[in-house]
């Protein structure tokens, strides 16, 4: 953790550390259904971990025997999150926050090397104003399709609490959400060196849209 705005799962030694380190083997990464299951089980561990600073308050649950006294969550948060690599990671935590609601995102980054631009052009989601929102996508790379993700989901509302979730982000891609979206905090599974002249993040895991769904055709007919 290195300050209140930024956490790094990976800093902390646990089996998190093999799920991204299988994300990335480019043996492993071959099998398409681990990969999608790596992607998700990261979404359910990051989303425990996010759960430990949410606000909670003592509840009374009746038992067939008594009545217990448990500390639940006030409100689970909206889950938003970015087609196509974003799905399996959603659908970790959409497992652990079962009672979430969920935006869903059509964004995709257009050639142009380190200064390529995002394509936005789907948007479902339900209100945000006021909200716990968690923007989930494993890649970070330029942070080009997060920001403009979350600027455009304003027009919704405005969240109370913005969290960011990626597996794999580049130093560029943090800084540019830090200095695009100040009020947001990040949780990372690892932060890598660099960005390639291709935009991609070194060491990285490749294609992670790719690995889970197949190449895509860009040619439009
Ligand atoms: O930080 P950025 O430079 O914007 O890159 C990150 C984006 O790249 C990936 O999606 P991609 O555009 O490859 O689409 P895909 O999920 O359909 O493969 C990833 O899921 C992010 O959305
Ligand atoms: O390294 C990267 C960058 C963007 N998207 C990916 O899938 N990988
Ligand atoms: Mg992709």
């Amino acid at each position: 953790m290195e300050s209140n705005r930024l956490f790094i799962l990976s800093q902390t030694p646990s089996l998190a550390n093999h799920f991204i380190s299988e994300l990335r083997d480019v043996t492993v990464q071959k099998d398409s259904l681990r990969f999608r299951r790596n992607l998700e089980r990261l979404g359910e561990v990051m989303a425990f971990k996010i759960s430990e600073t949410l606000p909670y308050a003592e509840q009374t649950i009746q038992t067939p025997l008594a009545q217990a006294q448990q500390t639940l969550l006030q409100e689970f948060p909206v889950l938003a999150t970015v087609l196509r690599a974003g799905l399996p990671f959603h659908q970790g935590f959409l497992n652990y926050f079962d009672h979430s609601t969920s935006a869903f995102v059509g964004a995709y980054r257009v050639e142009g090397g380190r200064q390529l631009s995002v394509h936005l052009d789907y948007m479902a989601t339900p209100h945000l104003e006021d909200k716990i929102l968690i923007l989930v996508d494993p890649m970070l790379a330029t942070g080009k399709s997060l920001v403009l993700t979350y600027k455009d989901m304003l027009r919704f509302g405005t969240p109370k609490r913005i969290i960011i979730a990626a597996i794999i982000a580049s130093p560029e891609g943090v800084a540019h959400v830090h200095e695009q979206i100040p009020e947001a905090e990040l949780w990372l599974g690892a932060l890598d060196d660099h960005l390639n002249e291709h935009a991609y993040i070194v060491p990285g895991l490749g294609d992670a849209g790719d690995l889970a769904f197949g190449e895509k055709n860009e040619k439009v007919q």
